[in-house]
């Protein structure tokens, strides 16, 4: 198994993770724990960086804080110079809580609620992304009524088909984000753009997936909203000023993957648009990755627990998880790469499949893995769990959410709590007419 970041096997065999032995945090902190590598993620924030600035273009990079939201993450991101993108009231509350500076937000969502408006535009938030006509007026009348002017670049689904998948394809003309490009809808909505009142229109965004390992789709959305922004000057003598081509560069799972350097994604977009614009025109140039940013700096730490052969099928090991702290597997079929984090020095004898503890078949982490001789008690070390595994966990069967630790330099820090027993019923309440007479339960 291929090491990443600040990982490494120690003299006692165990797997370390910015300089902590992953046996002593598992001992500290409790199974599962989702172990965050600051190193490997500062890293990748200041290639993204990095690269731009060899292209010479004027540039934003935006974490996508779906990806992995927490106080601790929004700070790291502001610490870094980068921008944020958020996705829900509860995403900008995060990132506002944790100091983030609120001009340097992009608001997205296909059905943001009037309240989330009102709360980016009372937080002076940078851009709202705005996906459709309901929310374009909605977000103009209440703008003009606060006397405020919302800055706003409008989503496009350019009909770029990402090869990645389905539920991963956001870019394809039946989808559920976005104004239509093919059908006219973006020009309308620059017209409306211009006439209504409170708003100042930036440019366009496109988001074609996720998880992309070429970079034919990005250019492709280039060239369309190169186009788009030739046909809006023409007609509305509107410049553009800004591009986001959203985020979606793929990462490392396994040995398959062949994601592409942040180097040939950026490039390839630079290309795209110094040649589809001329000098004096060329917008600002976003984007927004997300799980390239925290996806392999992340491993969850797991307690191996039952284990079970079924002669001439297969052995089942269980971990102390699941699906409930990474339903990726579940959703997309994602796989993923283990090792014991407390014998790493041993040589695979055995292929096994790692079943979580939830009530469901469907609850497996990882299909035919070769392991050293698993035993009960022994640490199962899941790498790449960094993005959409932490904020998409869920209570299910009333599993408590694992802790979240960060690791640096042999420091760990906890920075998301492990949810205790009285977390899951702190919201429950019990009607009084279920209680007893004298009130009891
Ligand atoms: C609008 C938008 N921007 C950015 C992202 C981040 O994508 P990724 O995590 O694949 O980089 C997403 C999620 O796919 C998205 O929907
Ligand atoms: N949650 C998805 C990615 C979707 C990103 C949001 N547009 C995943 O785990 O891969």
């Amino acid at each position: 198994m291929r090491l990443r970041g600040t990982s490494q096997f120690n003299d006692q065999g165990h797997l370390e993770i910015g300089g902590c032995d992953t046996v002593e945090l598992a001992e500290q902190f409790g199974t599962p724990l989702y172990i965050m590598d600051e190193w490997m993620i500062r890293q990748r924030m200041r290639e993204y960086m990095q690269a731009f600035q060899k292209t010479g273009l004027a540039f934003q990079v935006a974490y996508a804080s779906k990806a992995f939201s927490t106080l601790a993450m929004c700070r790291l991101v502001a610490e870094e110079g980068l921008h944020l993108d958020v996705v829900s009231d509860g995403e900008l509350f995060t990132a506002l809580k944790a100091g983030f500076p609120a001009e340097r937000i992009y608001f997205h969502g296909n059905n943001k609620t009037r309240e989330e408006l009102e709360m980016g535009l009372d937080a002076g938030i940078g851009w709202f992304v705005v996906d459709n006509f309901n929310e374009l007026s909605m977000l103009s009348s209440l703008a003009y009524k606060k006397g405020l002017t919302a800055r706003v670049l409008l989503r496009t689904t350019p009909g770029v088909e990402a090869h990645t998948h389905t539920y991963i394809q956001t870019g394809q003309e039946d989808s559920k984000f976005g104004f239509n490009l093919a059908s006219g809808q973006v020009h309308k909505a620059v017209e409306r753009c211009l006439q209504y009142k409170g708003l100042k229109v930036d440019g366009f965004h496109c988001h074609i997936g996720s998880q992309i390992f070429e970079t034919d789709g990005f250019r492709l959305a280039v060239q369309k909203l190169v186009t788009l922004s030739e046909e809006c000057r023409n007609l509305f003598g509107f410049q553009t000023r800004i591009l986001n081509l959203g985020g979606g560069f793929g990462i490392r799972y396994n040995e398959e993957d062949r994601p592409m350097s942040v180097d040939q994604y950026i490039f390839a977009i630079a290309e795209e648009i110094r040649s589809g614009f001329s000098e004096k025109d060329i917008p600002q140039v976003v984007v927004e990755p997300g799980r390239s940013i925290v996806g392999e700096a992340g491993t969850t730490l797991y307690r191996v627990g039952t284990i079970k052969q079924i002669p001439g099928v297969r052995k089942y090991i269980s971990v102390d998880g699941g699906m409930n702290d990474n339903p990726r597997p579940a959703l997309y079929r994602a796989s993923y790469e283990a090792i014991l984090a407390n014998r790493t020095s041993e040589q695979p004898e055995e292929t096994v499949s790692v079943a979580g503890k939830l009530c469901e078949s469907g609850d497996m982490l990882i299909w035919d893995i070769d392991l050293p001789h698993v035993k009960s008690g022994d640490l199962l070390a899941v790498t790449c769990t960094g993005a959409y595994n932490y904020s998409m966990a869920n209570n299910y069967n009333r599993l408590r959410r694992p802790a979240v630790v960060f690791v640096r330099d042999g420091y760990s820090d906890v920075v998301v709590r492990r949810e205790s027993m009285e977390d899951l019923i702190k919201n429950d309440r019990i009607p009084n007419r279920l209680l007893t007479p004298n009130g009891q339960c």
